[in-house]
């Protein structure tokens, strides 16, 4: 552990890069990295939806003849055709809300309803078509897919990941037996990653991401892997971060994890806001339609 922090301290300065995600807030608020908890108060606003809209373009074959390959785009080149046609889809319709420190607001709604999508726009992965995001804060996304390397070992990844989100060669060496012990990965730790099974490699990621205090975290699906031990505890950190005035984002499709972590629920149906408000009244609501 002491030669690799060493090791990738000298390749990286000092000072190692901050977080990709303090480059995509929509409306950035100078921190310095690693900070402690946020001072604000709770009930004091840290992302602000307005009438979002978010639309994919994506190219459309109408038929087998049109399908992209490349013969078809030769041929098309040849005859000097255009493009085929693009088709936009609009996953996200209007949406608008105010999220405040302190909140962990669950979204819900069935597949394709747009849960993940907003999560992205709010971490400022995506632009708007129209409307707009306001953070104050630092948005973090973890998903399932985020950016570990498989083929670098538990340990490894440890390190570059906390130096992705800002944290100094000091914070990690703090920190880095609290993520180990957190993760419950014992000795694969030494393994790449690669060996993990799909439970653990989340079990790491949460673990990683929720080492440090963040403003805003966007947790999707990424609970969904973990054993029922491993959701207590991560509940538990989620707990610590609202109480720190960070607020948690959580999408998920188990309804319990969403009752028991979070205060507030927001219901996506089709791109639009159906229902937001208290977990029990929107959970009942949804489960019967
Ligand atoms: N990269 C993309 N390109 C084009 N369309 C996309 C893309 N990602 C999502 N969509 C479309 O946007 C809509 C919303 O998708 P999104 O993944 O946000 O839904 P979701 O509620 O998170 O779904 P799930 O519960 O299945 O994860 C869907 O119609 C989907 O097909």
């Amino acid at each position: 552990m002491a030669e690799l922090m060493e090791e990738l301290s000298q390749v990286k300065g000092e000072e190692p890069g901050v977080a990709t995600s303090k480059d995509v807030r929509v409306h950035p608020t100078p921190e310095p990295t690693g900070h402690k908890p946020v001072d604000a108060p709770t009930g004091t606003p840290t992302v602000v939806v307005d009438d979002l809209h978010i639309v994919y373009r994506v190219f459309s074959a109408t038929s087998d003849h049109e399908k992209g390959n490349a013969v078809t785009a030769l041929v098309r080149m040849l005859k000097r055709q255009g493009r085929p046609q693009m088709k936009e889809v609009h996953a996200v319709k209007g949406v608008s809300f105010v999220a405040y420190h302190g909140d962990a607001i669950g979204i819900v709604g069935r597949n394709g309803s747009g849960k993940s999508t907003l999560l992205r726009a709010i971490a400022g992965l995506l632009p708007p078509h129209s409307g707009a995001v306001f953070t104050d804060g630092q948005p973090s996304l973890l998903g399932v897919n985020a950016a570990l390397m498989r083929e670098l070992t538990g340990e490894r990844n440890i390190v570059l990941g906390c130096y992705a989100m800002g944290m100094t060669p000091a914070e990690v060496k703090e920190k880095y037996q609290e993520i180990v012990d957190f993760s419950g990965i014992d000795e694969f730790v030494q393994l790449p990653m690669s060996t993990y099974s799909s439970g653990m490699g989340a079990r790491l990621r949460f673990a990683i991401s929720s080492a440090k205090t963040h403003d805003v975290l966007l947790i999707d699906e990424a609970l969904a892997t973990g054993d029922r031990e491993f959701r207590k505890k991560s509940q538990e950190r989620i707990k610590q971060i609202r109480e720190s005035a960070g607020t948690v984002f959580l999408v998920s499709h188990d309804h319990k994890v969403i009752e028991e972590t979070c205060n507030r629920v927001i219901w996506l149906h089709k791109g639009k806001i159906k229902m937001d408000g208290d977990p029990k009244e929107v959970m009942t609501a949804y489960n019967k339609g």
